[in-house]
């Protein structure tokens, strides 16, 4: 008796020291094996669904559907109560997870197959004892092995309460982050709207790419017509990125000369070619711990996007005449208003670079079709226009809305802020803007004043310049400047636009762009 005791002592510490189930279960397994002369004993595991035993000391076939009577613990479950099962009956049941349990226990004369269920009515799992000499109702009748089996019942509850609480805890902080994800997310797209303006669905889903693309270290490509706002996005992605605090270098490579741009971006050694005389950084090595954004991408060389292609691969360049490698870490974005498609297709632009940059894609959507971005635009450009000036018109009417509506925009939102802009001007402060100062379709009109000049002036000088006090925008007046010239060279050409590219110094590809950017046609 006092040994009894002892033993159940000992068997019950065992038990309570386990910290989570399968120790328990194994545990409890080895202890009623030892005890009570077991050959072997299995504790089979009902799953949360309440469909499957699971067995885990098997280690195949250790898995039990609970619908399916072909072995003998799905009786047990459904009735709810012990029973006893020979060896010869054993043999006769051909379910393969059973058969591996019989033969890994030894095939025994007799099991005892016991559901354990908690004081709560739950179902735990099932109980199986094996043995060669059959005496369970002396076994089970026994107060030790009473004891033991209430103890582990107790203790499995437990652990599959603190399971619960952990799941649940997981869950719990699983739904916080969600929640606190979705948040900084809403967060940061309503900060991106204030520069980034528009309700319409498109924008909306764009800045909600951009804050993802923000948070990654993706080379992203913005892809757009000529002012629909790339510039805007590349700055947003800048400003949100953990690289905010860094510099954001934009280089436009349509501005530079091709022979500057190499020079430029990787920077150079003294004495490297004529005329360096001191060593210069390149923009590369300025971005560093910040943004690089490459704007115009379509227009760089193909002999400098081969080099671009290397340095993006490794953060390693070396600047023209040096003899070491420099490392830069820099986020790259870059923009294009050209269907970089094209250029793969005709062999000016390199398919390798274009996955390369295009990591995260973006496509900023014309503003002709995002009609109801107008009237939010137009409100920010108003607002822009009074801070600025001082004052302003209080807003803009819905006829002149209506107006708006019905134009498409070649030049996108910098043409509608110059519109507004103009219109600001026309108009009395606190009113609103009207339809009758709305100069739509003038920024590619050559005004009357150009056109006015006397032929033998026109034939000498066909585009004379405004009146420099009346240039309000450099921009808008050197773009306009531009297409009247284009315009001009191509009359004389009788709209051979190669011949006209050529007299002008320009690629013949530019030259269709600029066409197609300003609405200049041949004829
Ligand atoms: N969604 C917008 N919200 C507010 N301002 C915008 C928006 N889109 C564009 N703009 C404004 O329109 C003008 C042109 O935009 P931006 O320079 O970004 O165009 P872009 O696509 O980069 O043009 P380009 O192809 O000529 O480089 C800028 O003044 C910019 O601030």
């Amino acid at each position: 008796m006092q040994m009894e005791l002892h033993t159940g002592i000992d068997l019950a510490v065992a038990l309570i020291q386990q910290d989570n189930l399968p120790d328990l279960l194994k545990t409890a397994t080895r202890q009623l094996e030892n005890a009570f002369g077991l050959t072997r004993c299995w504790a089979l595991e009902l799953d949360l669904s309440g469909r499957t035993l699971h067995c885990s000391d098997l280690a195949e076939h250790g898995e039990f559907d609970c619908g399916d009577f072909s072995h003998p613990f799905a009786h047990v479950l459904q009735t709810g109560k012990a029973r006893e099962l020979t060896r010869a009956a054993s043999y006769r049941l051909d379910h393969v997870g059973f058969q591996a349990l019989f033969e890994a226990s030894d095939r025994p004369r007799s099991l005892w197959l016991e559901p354990l269920t908690g004081n709560d009515g739950r179902t735990l799992g099932v109980l199986v004892l094996c043995r060669d000499e059959p005496d369970w109702d002396g076994i089970t009748g026994q107060p030790l092995y009473c004891g033991l089996r209430q103890l582990l019942v107790h203790q499995w509850i437990t652990q599959l309460q603190s399971r619960d609480q952990v799941w649940q805890r997981r869950l719990l902080k699983r739904s916080l982050d969600h929640l606190h994800d979705a948040e900084t997310v809403r967060t940061r797209c309503e900060q991106l709207a204030r520069t980034l303006v528009g309700n319409s669905q498109v924008m909306t889903s764009l800045r909600a790419q951009i804050v993802r693309a923000a948070g990654s270290q993706l080379s992203v490509l913005v892809q757009g017509e000529t002012g629909c706002g790339k510039d805007v996005v590349a700055r947003g992605i800048h400003e949100l990125s953990d690289r905010a605090d860094g510099p954001m270098v934009v280089v436009n490579c349509a501005a530079i000369p091709d022979t500057l741009l190499e020079s430029e971006l990787f920077g150079h050694t003294r004495g490297a070619f004529s005329g360096a005389d001191r060593d210069k950084q390149g923009l590369l090595a300025q971005a560093n711990g910040g943004t690089l954004f490459l704007d115009e991408i379509g227009d760089m060389p193909l002999a400098l996007q081969s080099k671009l292609l290397r340095v993006l691969e490794s953060r390693q360049f070396r600047p023209l005449g040096a003899r070491e490698e420099q490392h830069s870490d820099f986020r790259l974005v870059a923009a294009t208003h050209q269907p970089l498609q094209a250029g793969i297709e005709d062999g000016s632009f390199r398919r390798d670079l274009f996955y390369r940059l295009s990591q995260f894609p973006l496509r900023v959507t014309p503003l002709r079709e995002r009609p109801e971005d107008l009237e939010a635009l137009s409100r920010h450009f108003i607002r822009l226009y009074t801070e600025r000036e001082g004052s302003g018109p209080m807003g803009i009417s819905s006829h002149a809305l209506h107006l708006l509506a019905g134009y498409d925009f070649p030049g996108n939102v910098r043409e509608l802020r110059n519109i507004i802009e103009l219109a600001c001007l026309q108009t009395p402060g606190g009113d609103d803007i009207q339809p009758e100062v709305l100069r739509i379709n003038d920024l590619f009109e050559e005004p009357d004043g150009w056109t006015r000049a006397p032929s033998d002036a026109r034939d000498r000088n066909p585009v004379d310049l405004p009146a420099v006090e009346e240039v309000r925008d450099l921009k808008v007046a050197a773009q306009a400047f531009e297409a009247a010239i284009i315009r001009e060279r191509l009359r004389q050409y009788g709209g051979n636009r190669a011949q006209a590219a050529e007299s002008l110094g320009l690629p013949k590809r530019t030259l269709a762009h600029k066409c197609l950017k300003y609405r200049v046609t041949e004829s």
